[in-house]
C-alpha cells in the first residue's frame, strides 16, 4: 500500500545471537515484505555486528535503536541511552560495516534528539562518518511525549549530513508526510502509529480501506499469528470505521472465530470476507 521501507520492532541482538529459540521467535520474513530493515536493540559492536550477519540475506539492512525511552530499555543501555554515547554508536555502525561488507546492505540508525541540537548534529555526524547508511530522526527527546515534533531540528540535521535523513513523529495522513518533506527536506519519512491505524496511509487513503483489512486477514490465514497480535491490528485498523459501541464489542473478543464472524456482520459485505482456514494460537 505504498510504503518504500518497512522496519521490524525493535529485536534484542543479544538474545538473538545466543539463542536459536529466540531467533525462531522474533524474526520471520518472506520476500514479500522487503524492503525491510531488521531494527536491533544493541549496546556491542560484535553482538550488533554477529546479529547483522545472521539476518544478512533475509533483509535490507539493519539498523540500532537509540530512540527507545522505556525505562527498562535505558536501564539496560539500549535505545535512547545510546544517543549520549556517540563514539559506542559509531563503532557498532563501523564494526557491522567492516563484517558486511556489500555495498547493498544498508547499516542505519534511528534517534530522538539531545536536550542541545548541536550535540545532537554532532552525533548524527559521527554516525555518518562511521559508514552509516541513513539516520532517522524522531523528533523529539527522550522525555517527550506528546509535545510537538521539533521539525527545525531535523531540517537542521538535515543540512549538516551528506546521507539520507528520515524524520519521525506525528505522521498521520499523507499531507503530513508531504508537509514535514517541505520543512525538513528529508529524503524520507517513516510513521507508526499512523501506520498502525491506517496501513494504505501513504498511499493517499484517509482510513484503512476494506481492501486492505482483507489483505491482512488473508496474510494473517497464512502466517498465523499469535490471536493477540492479529486482534490488536485490526483493533488499529477498524478505529476509525467502527462506530464506539460496535468499537466496544470488536475490541473485547477473545478469539479469532469471534472476530471473523464479526466482521462478516458488522464490517464487510457479503461474501467479502476471506475463508477462515484454521485458528490463531
Ligand atoms: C506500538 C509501538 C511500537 C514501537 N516500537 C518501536 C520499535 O521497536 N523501534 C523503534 O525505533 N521505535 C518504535 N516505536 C516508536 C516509533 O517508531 C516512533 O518513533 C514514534 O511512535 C513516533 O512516531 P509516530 O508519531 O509516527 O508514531 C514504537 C511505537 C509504537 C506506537
Amino acid at each position: 500500500f505504498g510504503t518504500d521501507i518497512t522496519f521490524t520492532p525493535m529485536i534484542i541482538a543479544e538474545g538473538f545471537v545466543q539463542s536459536e529459540a529466540a531467533r525462531d521467535n522474533e524474526f520471520q520474513t518472506d520476500e514479500e515484505d522487503g524492503p525491510l530493515i531488521v531494527q536491533f536493540a544493541a549496546k556491542d559492536p560484535v553482538i550488533f555486528s554477529e546479529a547483522s550477519l545472521l539476518v544478512y540475506g533475509k533483509c535490507a539492512g539493519v539498523d540500532i535503536n537509540c530512540g527507545c525511552p522505556q525505562r527498562w530499555a535505558m536501564e539496560e543501555g539500549y535505545g535512547s541511552h545510546l544517543i549520549k554515547k556517540p563514539e559506542l554508536v559509531a563503532e557498532m555502525v563501523s564494526s557491522a560495516k567492516r563484517r558486511i561488507t556489500d555495498p547493498d546492505f544498508t547499516i542505519s540508525t534511528k534517534i530522538r534528539l539531545l536536550d542541545d541540537l548541536r550535540e545532537t548534529v554532532d552525533l548524527c555526524r559521527q554516525i555518518e562518518a562511521a559508514g552509516a547508511d541513513f539516520i532517522t530522526v524522531h523528533g523529539r527527546t527522550p522525555k517527550q511525549r506528546s509535545e510537538p515534533v521539533d521539525l527545525e531540528a531535523i531540517k537542521i540535521i538535515k543540512e549538516s549530513l551528506n546521507i539520507p535523513v528520515i524524520a519521525n513523529g506525528d505522521i498521520y495522513t499523507i499531507d503530513d508526510a508531504e508537509r514535514v518533506g517541505e520543512i525538513t527536506k528529508v529524503d524520507g519519512v517513516m510513521s507508526a502509529r499512523g501506520m498502525l491505524e491506517n496501513p494504505a496511509m501513504f498511499f493517499g487513503y484517509a482510513k484503512t480501506p476494506r481492501e486492505c483489512v482483507k489483505r491482512y486477514i488473508e496474510i494473517a490465514q497464512l502466517k498465523e499469528p499469535r490471536f493477540m497480535t492479529f486482534h490488536h491490528h485490526l483493533v488499529f485498523m477498524l478505529e476509525k470505521s467502527l462506530p464506539k459501541p460496535k468499537r466496544k464489542v470488536f475490541n473485547n473478543l477473545r478469539n479469532k472465530e469471534a472476530v471473523l464472524e464479526f466482521l462478516s456482520e458488522h464490517y464487510f459485505a457479503q461474501d467479502e470476507l476471506p475463508r477462515s482456514e484454521g485458528p490463531c494460537s
